[in-house]
């Protein structure tokens, strides 16, 4: 059988509300999650050895069953019952590693789509859904991708659509030696903000309702104007890293900018624009400025999918 290639995006928090600490210690939140167009690739060769085998073109990154990856292709060898079903797996990385856009995560989506393909699983949706919560909060989203309200621990998925006559972009900035541990975010927020967490589901629920009539949703659909971007991790982060408080900043002064903030636990932070073309002109404006600061930098659109098999 031939190769097989699946892309892997990255995806950005547009809104993150943490209501409360759950039962099993993660903390229960109402997200709306973005894909972008900023995406890793895996290349997918089957074998039948029973050895799922991974490259990585990042030699920081681990290539063992730590990878979420090689993860991934486990649990799903493990619930087929072939054990002699094996892989060798190519990945290469755009997303930077640490970043708050869930790159780990969509590179563990992307196995489970593709090697459910590959070693002709039949998997259906519903069931890579309940793998993808068992391995990670963020990896659900990143199997549909596209624009969703995220509830419960990030797993529950409701389906949004952006403008599509007008898709917004961003500009996007990451400092390559920085990056921040979403244990330690979420540990943080607790010390911090526990005292006021909401306890009870009826409270749970009426933040969902509030999130889903929010002027924010109006705005993804293209009828109104973008509200200021909440994301409580941000509150958190930003007073304890240097160069988050300095790329906001210079996120703030570029021209045209519709909302401004960081994604996920950082410290990847963003500016979202009407279109590419003002994304981009932003981008060169503040070229120089970005790099004075260290800053690595991207343009890109929004998404329209999560982790899929390429032609
Ligand atoms: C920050 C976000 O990226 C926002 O989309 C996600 O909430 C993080 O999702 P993720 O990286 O897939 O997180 P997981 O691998 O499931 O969990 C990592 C750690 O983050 C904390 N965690 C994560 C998700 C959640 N709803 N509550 C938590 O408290 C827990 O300490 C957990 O041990
Ligand atoms: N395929 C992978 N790509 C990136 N990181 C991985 C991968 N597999 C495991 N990891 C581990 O996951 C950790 C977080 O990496 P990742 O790049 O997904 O962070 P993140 O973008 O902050 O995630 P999230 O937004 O879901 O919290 C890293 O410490 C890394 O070692």
């Amino acid at each position: 059988m031939a190769d097989l290639c699946v892309r892997a995006p990255a995806k950005i928090n547009l809104h993150l509300e943490v209501l409360g600490l759950r039962p099993d210690g993660f903390h229960e939140l109402a997200m709306v999650m973005q894909s972008i167009d900023l995406a890793d690739s895996l290349r997918l060769r089957p074998t039948a050895d029973g050895q799922i085998s991974l490259q990585c073109d990042r030699a920081e990154l681990p290539t063992d069953s730590s990878n979420l990856v090689v993860k991934a292709g486990e649990m799903l060898r493990a619930r087929s019952g072939f054990t002699e079903l094996g892989a060798q797996i190519v990945l290469e990385k755009r997303i930077p590693i640490g970043a708050g856009l869930a790159g780990g995560s969509s590179n563990g989506a992307a196995a489970l789509i593709g090697l459910n393909e590959l070693w002709g699983l039949g998997f259906k949706s519903q069931e890579l859904h309940s793998m993808a919560a068992e391995l990670g909060s963020d990896m659900p989203f990143c199997l549909d991708g596209g624009t969703q309200l995220c509830f419960g621990r990030g797993e529950l998925l409701e389906a949004l659509a952006f403008n599509s006559t007008e898709p917004p972009a961003l500009l996007l900035l990451k400092h390559p030696g920085v990056s921040v541990s979403t244990p330690w975010a979420y540990g943080r927020c607790k010390e911090l903000r526990g005292d006021f967490y909401l306890e009870a589901e009826a409270d749970f629920e009426q933040r969902r309702q509030a999130l889903r009539q929010a002027p924010l949703l109006g705005a993804i659909a293209g009828n109104g104007s973008w509200p200021p971007l909440r994301n409580d991790l941000q509150a958190v982060v930003e007073p304890e890293v240097e160069t988050v408080r300095q790329g906001l900043a210079l996120l703030r002064q570029t021209e045209q900018h519709l909302a401004v903030a960081m994604s996920g636990s950082g410290p990847s932070l963003f500016a979202l624009f009407s279109n590419l073309d003002q994304a981009r002109t932003a981008h060169a404006d503040l070229a120089e400025r970005f790099e004075l600061y260290g800053f690595e930098s991207w343009c890109c659109g929004f998404s329209d999918r999560g982790a899929s098999l390429l032609p």
